[in-house]
């Protein structure tokens, strides 16, 4: 098929090498011109594993290609995509301004029968917003005979795991009008190599689809916050949530995964989504309890690690220094948007501390954040991030902090504290090397 898709961020850009690499002609626009012009040249402006590998392939193949022309674009594919971001707006809800500004693009440029696939995280009820929106267009040059059909297929994929998460999805989400059969029809050939061995396309209704991505991803989030809260009451009555975590997890019904506490959830989803869910819920006039308590966690948990610094080191950090290592918001990936370690820096810089700074991957974007930041210094190394140190505060659990050279961490850190934001580290194997362990939730605290 021929598709084309809006927005070449995380979304975009991993579902168009995905689609592409099945065996479609895709097309991507952004109105990021340095962005399209670095991607015709195989530069990719994030960091996700095996994406650079199936752009460059698949560009190569000729089933790739990147345009700031939307009216091209849209002639082009036969599905078009709406991949564009969905930030909180002031008042918490998600801003569709990029999402209604493609819609009105599609309207000012269509010339032929088109579906329309609302791929971002969106309210519910916005395809139909996306419906009149194009639909106006389309009435003002008098092309009200043209057919649409807007569908809404909410995206799960992770970021650091982005392109397998896309080529072997859990589900396919479908939000389909009554009346589409046709339009479901080509859906469902687009998706066939992704829907293999047991059927994973879901078929509902668009509203329903709508809520779906949202309700997945505060339910996530939901079990992230509640265990954070468990986290908090093992610190005060002397338990380790750690072992509390592998307890319940054993359950099926509870099941390990996402019920790892740390120092928040961040990330350019969860914190946004349970915000807009919030919104949703107060503008029919309900009150989303569950999901507000959720967000007031995630926001007290983002402050844990330096309420743990201070109650060890003192409020007035003036002349101390800390090695940090982790920046993104995860491992695997570049991304620091909403990470906690933002939050413990900017308290550990309030607080008269210098912050030397280390992650695998973030450090370009770190410098874009923080670039000139008085007391934040950006080291080439772990190792290196140790010089000098009082403590160690590890933000993002990547693979090469997991066993770190304890002696060296034991020699360098002059109050040989160790401040775990992701629970990586076993307390009695610091203490064997004199390093006392300050984690989430942990008996030793
Ligand atoms: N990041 C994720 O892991 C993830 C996963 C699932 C769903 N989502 C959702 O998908 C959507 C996109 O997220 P993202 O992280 O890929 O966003 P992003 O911020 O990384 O990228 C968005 C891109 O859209 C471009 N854009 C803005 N206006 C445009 C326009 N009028 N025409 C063409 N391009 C335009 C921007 O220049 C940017 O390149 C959001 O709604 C998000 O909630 C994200
Ligand atoms: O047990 C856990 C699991 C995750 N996290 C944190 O939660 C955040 C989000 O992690 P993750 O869900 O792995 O990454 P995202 O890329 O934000 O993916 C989420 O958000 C996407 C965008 O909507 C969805 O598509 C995905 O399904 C959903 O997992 C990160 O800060 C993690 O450190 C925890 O604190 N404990």
């Amino acid at each position: 098929m021929q598709l084309t898709i809006f927005g070449t961020g995380y979304v975009g850009l991993v579902l168009a090498a995905v689609l592409a690499d099945a065996g479609n002609k895709v097309t991507c626009v952004d109105v990021d011109a340095a962005k399209i012009e670095n991607l015709k040249l195989g530069i990719v402006p994030i960091y996700e594993p095996g994406l650079e590998a199936l752009i460059i392939r698949n560009r190569d193949a000729g089933r790739l290609t990147f345009s700031t022309d939307p009216r091209e674009a849209v002639e082009f594919g036969e599905i078009i995509f709406i991949a564009v971001g969905t930030p909180t707006d002031e008042d918490g809800s998600a801003d569709l301004k990029y999402v209604l500004a493609v819609a009105s693009t599609i309207g000012r440029v269509m010339e032929n029968d088109r579906i329309v696939v609302t791929k971002s995280t969106v309210p519910v009820g916005t395809a139909d917003q996306v419906e009149a929106a194009i639909k106006r267009e389309l009435a003002s040059r008098g092309r009200d005979d043209l057919s649409l059909d807007v569908v809404s297929n909410p995206e799960f994929l992770k970021e650091g795991a982005a392109v397998a998460d896309c080529q072997k999805p859990d589900r396919i989400v479908l939000g389909i009008r009554a009346g589409g059969s046709a339009t479901e029809r080509t859906l469902r050939e687009l998706y066939a190599p992704f829907n293999r061995n047991h059927e994973k396309i879901i078929v509902m209704d668009v509203r329903s689809a709508e809520l779906t991505k949202y309700a997945a991803n505060c339910l996530l989030a939901t079990k992230i916050s509640f265990m954070n809260e468990i986290a908090n009451l093992a610190d005060r009555l002397g338990a380790d949530v750690e072992s509390v975590r592998l307890g319940i997890g054993s359950d099926p019904r509870i099941g390990n995964q996402f019920i790892y506490p740390g120092a928040g959830y961040g990330g350019s989803c969860f914190p946004k989504d349970v915000r807009a869910l919030i919104s949703m819920g107060r503008g029919v006039n309900f009150e989303p309890l569950i999901t507000e308590a959720v967000e007031r966690r995630n926001q007290l948990q983002k402050q844990v690690i330096f309420e743990k610094i201070v109650s060890r080191l003192g409020a007035d950090l003036r002349g101390r220094t800390f090695a940090l290592w982790g920046l993104a918001f995860k491992p695997n990936t570049d991304d620091m948007r909403e990470a906690p370690s933002r939050v413990v820096i900017d308290s550990l810089l309030a607080a008269g501390a210098t912050v030397r700074a280390y992650d695998p991957k973030a450090m370009e974007e770190c410098g874009r954040i923080y670039r000139g930041r008085e007391g934040l210094v950006f080291c080439a190394s772990q190792e290196q991030a140790l010089t000098g140190a009082d403590a160690l505060v590890v933000m993002t659990e990547w693979k090469e902090f997991q066993s770190p050279d304890l002696k060296l961490l034991g020699d360098s850190l002059r109050e040989r504290l160790v401040f775990d934001g992701r629970n990586i580290y076993d307390p009695s194997s610091l203490a064997r090397h004199g390093l006392t362990l300050c984690g989430i939730g942990r008996a030793v605290s």
